[in-house]
């Protein structure tokens, strides 16, 4: 399936406002992934799927992540689920079998410890695209061009106070990768006395 075709199937899929953000996190992906070394092409279709499934209904999730073996865990959010389910049936849908790809619509919401560039790349599309609207959106935006790891570092945190403030359970392999950011972000820079954030 051409890039294309792949815009097409999506935009059928979703509604008019959810497609405009899939529209930023392509853009938005394409530019981090040029920025940082990262494969635009791929970066650019994780993004068109990662949303895919934005849109069903929480029974259809449910039901379609028992059926996919989808791990246990992510059955208590089920938020978390629509890009695992996309990731698994993009072989299908899109003739897409690029692990790396897979794996960055499959944990674009919640993060992962140890995540690749890509991931990081379309996570944080995903969070700084021009349609988002939250306090924090223009530094992250900025530190987004120069440190990735710092970015995704400062993003787990906005999204970690958001869910407190909203009383809302945290997945806990977000608070997981968090932690591990952190202490990667912070190693790299132990060196520099002047390192401050805020
Ligand atoms: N780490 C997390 N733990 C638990 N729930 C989360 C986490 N991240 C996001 N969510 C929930 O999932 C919802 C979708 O996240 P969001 O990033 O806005 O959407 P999308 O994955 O479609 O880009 C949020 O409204 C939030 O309630």
């Amino acid at each position: 399936m051409t890039e294309d075709m792949i815009r097409e199937r999506v935009k059928a899929e979703l509604k008019e406002k959810r497609f405009r953000h899939v529209e930023g996190v392509v853009q938005t992906a394409d530019r981090l992934a040029r920025i940082h070394g990262a494969n635009p092409e791929h970066a650019r279709l994780a993004a068109w799927i990662h949303d895919f499934c934005r849109q069903w209904p929480k029974e259809k999730l449910v039901q379609t992540a028992k059926d996919m073996n989808i791990e246990e865990q992510y059955f208590e959010m089920p938020e978390l689920l629509h890009g695992h389910i996309a990731a698994g049936l993009a072989p299908q849908e899109f003739g897409i079998t690029d692990e790396d790809v897979l794996n960055a619509a499959r944990f674009h919401t919640s993060g992962r410890t140890n995540m690749s560039l890509l991931e990081k790349v379309v996570y944080l599309a995903d969070a700084i695209e021009p349609g988002r609207k939250y306090p924090a959106v223009e530094e992250i935006r900025k530190v987004a061009e120069e440190d990735l790891d710092l970015a995704l570092a400062l993003s787990f945190d906005n999204t970690i106070e958001y869910l407190i403030q909203r009383r809302e359970p945290i997945f806990p392999l977000t608070v997981i990768a968090r932690n591990g950011i952190w202490r990667k972000v912070k190693e790299s820079r132990s060196e520099q006395a002047s390192f401050d954030i805020k």
